[in-house]
C-alpha cells in the first residue's frame, strides 16, 4: 500500500499483554486501505484475535496507538470508534425477528421504534432480506442469516467492519458460499473489512491484503499472490502449505510443491545445482494431480513418517512415467522458483 494513501485502519507499535511473558501482541505495525478486504491470518494463539478485539475496543492497549481514518481511537469506548463486530455463525438473537435483530443496537441507545424499525428495514432492503423481516433466524438459510448479522453490523454506520471467525461454524459447502457473498457485499458496500482466519484457503479467496502472524508479531504482509509465491520467511511457506522448504549450500529455500520436476535415478545429474535426490515414501492420487511423499535417501520409513517433501504432479506428468514408494529419484528445480527464507 502507497505509504501516503489514506489508511482505514493504522495500527503503530501495537501490543497486548495478559500476563508475565510475551504479549500476545508484540509491538505490531499495520496500515490496512480505505475500502480493502483484510484478512489476518495465523495459527491457534498467534494473537489475531486480540489485533481485532484491540481494534473493536473490546481489548485495551497496553501500548501503542490504533488510528481509524487518521483518528485516534486506542482510548475510545468500542461503541464511539466507527467500527462493528461480526461474530462467529453471525451471533443472532433466536428470539427476536430479522428486523428486530438488525435495530437492536439502536434500541439500546434508546432510538425510538418508528425509527429504529425504518432504519433496521432499509438495511434489510439493501442486503435482499427486505421480505423476510419478520422471520426468526431458525426461519432463515444460513446465506440469508449471513445478510442479515450484516445488516445488524452496519446499522450504525461503521467506516470499518470487523468479522471473527465468521464462517468457521458453518459446514464446508456452505462455508464457500458464504464467503464469496461476503466478497461481493464488501465491495459493493465499499467498506473495509478486517477478517479473522486460521484457514489459508479462506484468506487467499478473500482478502487484498494478507497479514500473516505468529506469536504475537506479524511475519509478512502482502497479497494473496505475494503471500503464496514469495513467502518472507519458513514459518509463512510451512503454514501457507503448498510449499517446500530445502536446505540448500545458499541456506533455506522455499519452492512450490508444483515446481519441483521429478528425474527418475537413471536420468540423475549428480551434485547438479538446484538438485536433491530423495526417496518416495508415498503416492497419493487427487484426481488431477498426483502427490509425491519424500524423504531423505537412507531414512528408514515406518507408518508414521511424515514426508519431509511433497511433489504435486500432474495427472498426465505421472501418467507419463509414474512413480513408485521406495524409488530413489532426482529433484530439479529452476533457479527462480527457489525463494530464500531468511529464518
Ligand atoms: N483474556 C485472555 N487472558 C489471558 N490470555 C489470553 C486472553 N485472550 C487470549 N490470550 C492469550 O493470548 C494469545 C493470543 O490469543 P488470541 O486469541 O489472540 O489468538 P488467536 O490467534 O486468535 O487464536 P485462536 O485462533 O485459537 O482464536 C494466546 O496465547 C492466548 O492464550
Amino acid at each position: 500500500m502507497n505509504a501516503t494513501a489514506p489508511a482505514a485502519i493504522e495500527v503503530i507499535g501495537l501490543t497486548k499483554r495478559y500476563a508475565q511473558g510475551k504479549p500476545a501482541v508484540d509491538s505490531i505495525h499495520l496500515r490496512i486501505a480505505s475500502g480493502s478486504y483484510c484478512c489476518l491470518l495465523g495459527p491457534s494463539g498467534c494473537g489475531k484475535s486480540t489485533t481485532l478485539r484491540l481494534i473493536a475496543g473490546h481489548e485495551s492497549a497496553s501500548d501503542g496507538d490504533i488510528l481509524l481514518e487518521n483518528r485516534n481511537i486506542t482510548d475510545l469506548p468500542a461503541a464511539e470508534r466507527g467500527t462493528a463486530m461480526m461474530f462467529q455463525s453471525f451471533a443472532l438473537f433466536p428470539h427476536l425477528s430479522a428486523l428486530d435483530n438488525v435495530a437492536f443496537s439502536l434500541k439500546m441507545k434508546g432510538v425510538g421504534k418508528a425509527e429504529r424499525h425504518a432504519k433496521a428495514k432499509d438495511l434489510l432492503e439493501r442486503v435482499a432480506m427486505g421480505h423476510l423481516a419478520d422471520r426468526k433466524p431458525t426461519e432463515l438459510s444460513g446465506g440469508q442469516q449471513q445478510r442479515v448479522a450484516l445488516a445488524r453490523a452496519l446499522i450504525t454506520q461503521p467506516r470499518v467492519l470487523l468479522l471473527d471467525e465468521p464462517l468457521s461454524a458453518l459446514d464446508p459447502f456452505l462455508r464457500i458460499q458464504m464467503r464469496a457473498e461476503l466478497r461481493r457485499w464488501q465491495k459493493e458496500l465499499g467498506l473495509t473489512f478486517i477478517h479473522v482466519t486460521h484457514s489459508q484457503e479462506e484468506a487467499m479467496a478473500l482478502a487484498d491484503t494478507m497479514v500473516v502472524m505468529n506469536h504475537g508479531v506479524i511475519e509478512q504482509v502482502g497479497s494473496p499472490h505475494e503471500v503464496y509465491n514469495r513467502p518472507a520467511s519458513e514459518f509463512v511457506a510451512r503454514f501457507m502449505g503448498g510449499h517446500n522448504v530445502i536446505e540448500t549450500p545458499e541456506g533455506k529455500v522455499g519452492v512450490r510443491t508444483d515446481h519441483l520436476q521429478v528425474l527418475p535415478a537413471d536420468q540423475a545429474v549428480p551434485d547438479a545445482p538446484h538438485t536433491k535426490m530423495a526417496l518416495i515414501t508415498d503416492v497419493e492420487y487427487q484426481g488431477t494431480y498426483v502427490l509425491l511423499g519424500l524423504q531423505n535417501p537412507g531414512t528408514s520409513v515406518t507408518a508414521s513418517t511424515t514426508a519431509e517433501i511433497s511433489v504435486m504432479l500432474s495427472e498426465s506428468t505421472f501418467a507419463a512415467r509414474p512413480y513408485a514408494v521406495g524409488e530413489t529419484v532426482q529433484l530439479r528445480w529452476a533457479p527462480e522458483a527457489a525463494h530464500p527464507l531468511p529464518h
